[in-house]
This record gives C-alpha cells, sequence and structure tokens, in this order.
C-alpha cells in the first residue's frame, strides 16, 4: 500500500509492574484507512490506545503524529491536534440531554454553526431522534453511538473506537458500519473490536496483540489464514 503514514509508534512501550501490557509495539497507521485492533482480553489494546491519545504517558518507544513527535504532548493537545478517543476523552454527561452532550463538543472546537452541525452530528449516527433525552436514559448500545458522535463532532483526523458496537442490536451494527465508511477517507479510523464479523467486514488492515505484543498485521485475509492468530485467538 503506497499510503501516507497519519501514525506511526515506535517500541512503544507501558509495563504496569512486571506486567507487560504493551510491550514494544511497532504500529504504523496509514492515512483514511480503516484499522481493527484485535487480541484476547488483556491483550494490551485499551493500554495501545491509551497510549496514543496520551491517556497513559508512555515509558519508552515514540509517537509521531502527522509528521510531529507527540510521545510527549498531553492528552488535550493530542484532541486538538486531531486525535479523538471516544471512550474515553469524550466521556457523556447523563444529566445533559443527547442534543447538548453532542453541542459541547462541537463548542468545543470553535464551530461557527453550533446547532446546526450538533444536528448533522446526530443523523449521522441515527440519534436525531432521541436529540431530546437526557443521555443517562439512552440505551448502553446507543450511548456509545453518541459517544462516536462526539468523536465525530470534534472533527479529528484519527477517531479511535474502543468496542463501539458493544451492546447494539444487529440492525444498528449494520448502520455503525456504513457510518464508519462513511468517515473515512477524510477521517482514519481505529477501532478495537471484539465482534469478529465487524472486524472482518470493516477493517482494511487488522494488528493483532497478544501479550502486549503484536503477534501480526495484515489484511483480513491474511489475517484469517495465518495459523498464530488462529490458535492465539480466533479458535482454529
Ligand atoms: N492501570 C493499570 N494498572 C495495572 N494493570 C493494568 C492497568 N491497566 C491495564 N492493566 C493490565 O494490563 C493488561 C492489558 O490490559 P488492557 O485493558 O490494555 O487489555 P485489553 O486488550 O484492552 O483487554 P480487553 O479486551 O479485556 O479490554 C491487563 O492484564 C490489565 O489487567
Amino acid at each position: 500500500m503506497a499510503a501516507v503514514t497519519l501514525l506511526e509508534a515506535r517500541a512503544l512501550t507501558r509495563h504496569f509492574g512486571g506486567l507487560r501490557a504493551v510491550d514494544g509495539v511497532d504500529f504504523d497507521l496509514a492515512q483514511g484507512e480503516i484499522h481493527a485492533l484485535i487480541g484476547p482480553n488483556g491483550a494490551g489494546k485499551t493500554t495501545f490506545v491509551s497510549l496514543l491519545c496520551g491517556r497513559i504517558p508512555v515509558q519508552s518507544g515514540s509517537i509521531r503524529f502527522a509528521g510531529q513527535d507527540i510521545t510527549r504532548l498531553p492528552a488535550h493537545r493530542r484532541v486538538r491536534i486531531g486525535i479523538a478517543y471516544t471512550f474515553q476523552i469524550t466521556a457523556i454527561y447523563a444529566r445533559l440531554t443527547v442534543r447538548d452532550n453532542i453541542a459541547l463538543a462541537v463548542q468545543s472546537r470553535g464551530a461557527a454553526n453550533l446547532a446546526a452541525e450538533t444536528m448533522a452530528a446526530l443523523d449521522r449516527v441515527g440519534l436525531a431522534a432521541r436529540a431530546d433525552m437526557l443521555a443517562g436514559e439512552l440505551s448502553y448500545g446507543h450511548q456509545r453511538l453518541l459517544e462516536v458522535a462526539m468523536g465525530l463532532a470534534l472533527r479529528p483526523r484519527l477517531l479511535i473506537l474502543d468496542e463501539p458496537t458493544q451492546g447494539l442490536a444487529n440492525s444498528e451494527i449494520d448502520a455503525f458500519k456504513d457510518l464508519v465508511r462513511g468517515v473515512v477517507p477524510e477521517m482514519t479510523v481505529l477501532l478495537i473490536e471484539h465482534n469478529m464479523d465487524v472486524v472482518m467486514d470493516l477493517a482494511q488492515r487488522i494488528t493483532v496483540l497478544n501479550f502486549g505484543q503484536v503477534l501480526a498485521t495484515g489484511t483480513p485475509d491474511q489475517i484469517r489464514a495465518n495459523p498464530a492468530v488462529q490458535s492465539a485467538y480466533l479458535g482454529g
């Protein structure tokens, strides 16, 4: 793939005491791709994306984003240069309406037309009809969609989604897949996902983590056919 690299991690490492949560990971994201991060529970996926977005400090190794070394950049500055991690950074305010949650995200980047952009973000994730509900009253799956909408409202260059389809019905998963396909190549998407149907259907490339290390990177077909991945994760 002769693509432009948006993000590049080298020898990225984060241990917790003796536990090697992320252990020397080399990782590249091509601009405009949908890239899935998979692996068994505890493989280090959430820790890895937390290092990328700055929620957890890096112990060693480096991260470059759009040509800039961001290894030590604080999380809020990473948001400003275009990295949005839906699950952690844009936490939902349960006692505000769905609309106001989105409006806060739109406002935070100083958008010119707050109301219109807020509705556009709601429309995009299919939550427009629920705009006036309190966010805390949404179903779990819809709260995850609200997080995605808040991430989108930030207009990031990189959207990191941590298990976005958890709690969604099958019809909603289909709508979610369309949504993600619609944001690339304008945005780049990094997706932590346990639902293998979603991963295989949506991702152009997949990275498999196991015990904090990269077990394999490749296209869905390559990953499916990889014997090490099958025994560690896909269960043959
Ligand atoms: N703050 C922390 N302190 C100590 N150990 C941690 C901390 N955060 C994560 N860990 C440990 O690091 C390892 C990797 O966890 P992580 O949550 O990154 O895995 P994961 O691949 O995202 O798992 P899951 O699929 O279950 O979400 C686990 O053993 C976890 O218990």
